[in-house]
């Protein structure tokens, strides 16, 4: 039944108009969106009417959905919080087959359950989003910075000026790195546009790395959709282990058409032995902490894994209630930590390093994202996620029997 639905979801998606722009009492821009529609189709179709949504992760194939029901974070999340905060409202199929929709003002405590809930109280059917105007470019900054504390004072920095639309750092080895600024614009001067999202052009954090050999800031103007799906075609940095020629300029220019291959594809068709060596010898993780605790984090992941590129993406996290919030009652800057490659370090044990990371995440207030394995045990799990409004709705909801707990789909040893 489930997968009927999702299948159909799928087909309303690809086939019927894929996203329905209204106005909401001519104050707000909104978009209604199915939850299948990835954040290709958004962009593809809301960016030429001028319409973009403020928070886009950049993988071409992520759904609104996912991303709801997980969470969602990019360059824009110092300013707008994760992907569950431009939502405005959701629609969901219960676990008795009725059909509900919950905003801050309808059925508030279920709104606020819904995101990283994974899909363990309802089915999502539809979702509105706000809505901003797009421009043409953005007009990034590259800042290279040599020294991890005045990396990290910059990063720190610009994450709280709220002059920028765009902040984003790559940590290249643990004393340099790159700190991005973008804003969007309509206006660019011609030569200094770089269509980065061209098929033959190098891999976006290659790009970003040459940058590092020059003593001064760069600016550039790049194509808002190029923009958005910067880490596509090497999904982040990943692709290097898959494809390792896949940045080589004859490659690009012959069969950089043909990337990246589909993640739901790759996921579909990993062979358990894929499966294995991923597990043993390569870490996808995110882990999100209190800003101020950035340099102590760094050294942190440098000891366990020593993982470049790292990906640094301020966020700033309301005090809602809900899985995820500050340990305080007021809003808290926040930054993710991506971390995705083979440790270089000879005492890398997923089980263990895992496991201290985690640790050190917890007791600084910070959050692990759920599309990666934990370790955790159920308990630490319960503390690191506020399960208080969780636990209500899947009693008043009657889901124990329809939907497992969250832990139970995401820990390592649910997924093996
Ligand atoms: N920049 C970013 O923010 C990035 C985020 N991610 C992570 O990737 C994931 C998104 O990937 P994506 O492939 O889109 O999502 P997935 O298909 O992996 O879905 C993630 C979870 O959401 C549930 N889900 C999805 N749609 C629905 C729905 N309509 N109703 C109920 N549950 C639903 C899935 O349930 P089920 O398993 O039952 O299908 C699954 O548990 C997120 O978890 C996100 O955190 C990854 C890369 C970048
Ligand atoms: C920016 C944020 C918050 C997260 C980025 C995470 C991604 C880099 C990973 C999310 C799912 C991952 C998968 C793979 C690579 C890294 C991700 C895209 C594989 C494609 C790696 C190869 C395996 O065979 C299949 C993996 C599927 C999931």
């Amino acid at each position: 039944m489930y997968i009927i639905y999702r299948w159909r979801l799928q087909i309303l998606a690809e086939y019927q108009s894929k996203v329905f722009i209204k106005g909401l009492s001519g104050i707000k821009e909104v978009v209604r969106a199915e939850p299948m529609v990835t954040m290709g189709q958004l962009t593809a179709t809301l960016n030429p009417l001028g319409w973009t949504i403020p928070i886009l992760p950049e993988l071409d194939d992520l759904t609104v959905g996912g991303l709801i029901m997980g969470t969602g974070i990019e360059s824009a999340s110092h300013q707008y919080g994760l992907f569950q905060h431009i939502c405005l409202s959701y629609e969901l199929v219960l676990s008795d087959g009725s059909l509900v929709k919950c905003s801050k003002d309808e059925n508030p405590e279920l709104f606020y359950s819904v995101p990283w809930s994974y899909g363990t109280l309802g089915i999502l059917t539809a979702v509105e989003i706000k809505m901003i105007p797009a421009k043409k470019y953005v007009k990034l900054t590259y800042r290279p910075i040599k020294g991890l504390d005045k990396l990290v004072q910059e990063f720190q920095k610009v994450s709280s000026q709220p002059n920028h639309d765009f902040v984003e750092g790559l940590v290249f080895n643990v004393n340099d790195g790159v700190v991005m600024t973008g804003n969007l614009v309509d206006n660019a001067e011609p030569n200094k546009i770089n269509a980065i999202g061209k098929w033959y052009k190098p891999w976006f954090f290659k790009h970003v790395e040459r940058f590092l050999l020059r003593d001064s800031s760069v600016t550039e103007y790049i194509p808002l959709r190029d923009y958005y799906h910067r880490h596509s075609r090497s999904i982040f940095w990943e692709l290097q282990d898959i494809i390792p020629f896949g940045n080589n300029l004859i490659f690009r220019f012959l069969l950089g058409w043909l990337m990246p291959p589909r993640i739901s594809l790759m996921k579909l068709t990993q062979t358990q032995a894929v499966k294995k060596l991923y597990e043993n010898h390569h870490m996808i993780q995110d882990m999100l902490v209190p800003i101020h605790r950035l340099k102590e984090s760094i050294l942190l992941f440098h000891e366990h894994v020593e993982v470049y590129p790292m990906w640094l993406c301020p966020f700033i996290l309301p005090a809602d209630p809900g899985m995820v919030h500050p340990k305080l009652n007021s809003p808290e800057m926040y930054v993710d930590i991506g971390v995705y490659g083979v440790p270089k370090t000879k005492h890398f044990k997923p089980k263990e390093t895992t496991r201290a990371i985690e640790k050190y995440v917890a007791e600084v207030g910070g959050f692990q994202m759920l599309y990666a394995d934990t370790y955790t045990t159920r308990e630490e799990f319960r503390k690191m996620f506020d399960h208080t409004l969780y636990d209500k709705l899947r009693n008043e909801l009657d889901c124990k029997t329809a939907f497992p707990e969250v832990y139970d789909k995401v820990s390592q040893a649910a997924r093996i």
